[in-house]
């Protein structure tokens, strides 16, 4: 992605609201179209085509579209244009006279030949109202079938800006040019992958702030470490983790809550975890002897409880354990910060609210457990996360972070982190985090773009192949560097 200087993430009805304030100001709507236009011309130029094909349909995404088309053309490029569609809006209308007064060649739903290496994709924006009609398909395959490099104006016609979902078909376009701000639809899969490259052109737009941004350096928050200080300035992380079938997994949770800078990390685990100590000996480790957790054992671990400020439950636990993580936060869910990462968060089921100190940390397959409904759905996501009065950081290709007011996207995903193990580490990580008092939606967004960077930055060394949680959390050092 290159050139994104604006952070905020619009849902389509978002964009149209921001459309519409612009325009109450006093903006026109052809100045508007006439600037998306020119961006468009500008990165169409930078091809040096021969033959320019603008596929067009009648709203004004087609109108931006013929415009570009036009300034083209009076660059003195080779343009022709196509219409598809029927209902006209009245920026198309303005448009399309406007080309054909400046003696344009254009075409009305006829097919169009093979012979152009550039073509600009105008046949819908965010207007698009359902699965795309089979005639607008035939030209969305046509454009995919052909040799011409694409470029698709606001997002590829077809995927919908609200879930990034390919609505029957979409355009595969080589760049996407967005106007003022990103929309969901190009930062979630498949859409991300349709889009291309990302750029996005500053119109005149009135500013506009959405509750909803992808994760940028300046928004990290590292917390401070004092010259004057002592471990229990920087919190005590309890891990209530692990079973007899997994004992690998709460390894690498303790790891990570260590290796983020938490003042103490207790880890202890029903199975034997013990070669924690031959990792890290400075982690505090103690096991159960048993299989897993069961409810009584909150007497014995009280002391532990009462001294933590924030405590980890579920990496590589079973659903036997569940009983006890349901006591747990029925003990202490209203005053401990808790991050439920795993089979832990499963328990939530048996509360109908939560609270903001419980974080869940699950994987699309885990949410989906919980929340049958579950599709590419931010808003379903956010609703959900309002309604159990938890934050969620739901971990996926694209790591979506809510609170149900304010949702956070992280963007650094790669394939090295899909691998067992990396959400345990992250559930680390995170929780050191909280320990060391940063509040929660920022221990995430701080913690998941610190963790997968590093990912990312090891990657480019040593391949996507070859790395693992437990690498990832010997350089951590490097995400620190922002
Ligand atoms: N927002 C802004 O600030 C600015 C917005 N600008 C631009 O306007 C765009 C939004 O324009 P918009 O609202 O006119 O809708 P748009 O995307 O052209 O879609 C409507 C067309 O799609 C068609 N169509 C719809 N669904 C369909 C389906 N399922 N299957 C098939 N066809 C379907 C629909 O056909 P209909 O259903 O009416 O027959 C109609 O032809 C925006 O993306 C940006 O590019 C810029 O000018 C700068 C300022
Ligand atoms: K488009």
């Amino acid at each position: 992605m290159e050139n994104i200087f604006e952070t905020n993430v619009l849902d389509s009805n978002e964009a149209k609201v921001m459309d519409k304030l612009t325009i109450e100001s006093g903006i026109m709507e052809e100045t508007l179209m006439e600037q998306a236009a020119f961006a468009i011309a500008d990165v169409a130029s930078s091809f040096s085509p021969k033959k320019i094909l603008c596929v067009a349909g009648t709203g004004n995404n087609g109108g931006d579209c013929i415009a570009a088309g036009r300034i083209l053309h009076n660059k003195g490029y080779n343009v022709e244009i196509y219409i598809y569609g029927k209902n006209q809006s009245n920026g198309f209308k303005k448009q399309l006279l406007i080309a054909e007064n400046y003696g344009l060649k254009i075409k009305y739903n006829k097919d169009f030949s093979d012979e152009y290496d550039l073509i600009i994709d105008g046949l819908i924006g965010i207007g698009l109202n359902g699965e795309v009609r089979s005639s607008i398909k035939t030209v969305i395959e046509k454009i995919n079938s052909s040799n011409a490099k694409v470029i698709s104006e606001d997002i590829p016609s077809g995927i919908s800006s609200d879930t990034g979902e390919v609505m029957g078909d979409a355009v595969h376009a080589d760049i996407t040019i967005t106007f003022g701000n990103l929309k969901i639809g190009q930062i979630l899969y498949p859409g991300r992958e349709f889009s291309g490259k990302l750029k996005i052109a500053e119109l005149s737009f009135k500013k506009f702030i959405s509750n909803r941004k992808i994760i940028t350096p300046d928004i990290i928050k590292v917390p401070n470490r004092k010259k004057d200080s002592h471990k229990y300035d920087y919190g005590n992380v309890l891990i209530l983790a692990g079973s007899s079938k997994y004992p690998g997994a709460p390894i690498l949770t303790a790891l990570g809550a260590q290796r983020i800078g938490a003042g103490l990390v207790t880890l202890i685990t029903p199975g034997d975890s013990s070669k924690i100590l031959s990792f890290e000996p400075s982690i505090i480790y103690s096991s159960l002897n048993k299989n897993n957790f069961e409810k009584n054992d909150l007497k014995k671990l009280n002391d532990e409880i009462e001294r933590a400020n924030v405590i980890i439950l579920g990496p590589g636990m079973t659903e036997d354990s569940i009983e006890f993580v349901v006591e747990l936060i029925k003990k202490q869910g209203r005053t401990k910060n808790i991050v439920l990462d795993a089979e832990s968060i499963q328990a939530i089921k048996e509360f109908e609210s939560l609270s903001e100190n419980i974080l869940i940390t699950p994987h699309v397959g885990e949410m989906k457990k919980i929340f049958k409904n579950l599709k590419n759905n931010i808003f379903e996501l956010e609703r959900f996360s309002k309604q159990k009065k938890c934050i969620i950081m739901l971990k996926s290709s694209i790591t979506t972070i809510t609170d149900g007011e304010k949702t956070f996207f992280n963007l650094l995903g790669s394939s090295s982190l899909s691998k067992g193990g990396s959400g345990d580490l992250l559930s680390g990580i995170v929780g050191g985090l909280i320990a060391q008092g940063l509040d929660t939606i920022n221990a995430c967004i701080t913690g998941s773009y610190i963790m997968y960077k590093t990912a990312k930055e090891l990657s480019n060394e040593y391949t996507e192949y070859f790395i693992t949680p437990k690498l990832i959390s010997e350089n951590l050092y490097i995400g620190f560097k922002l």
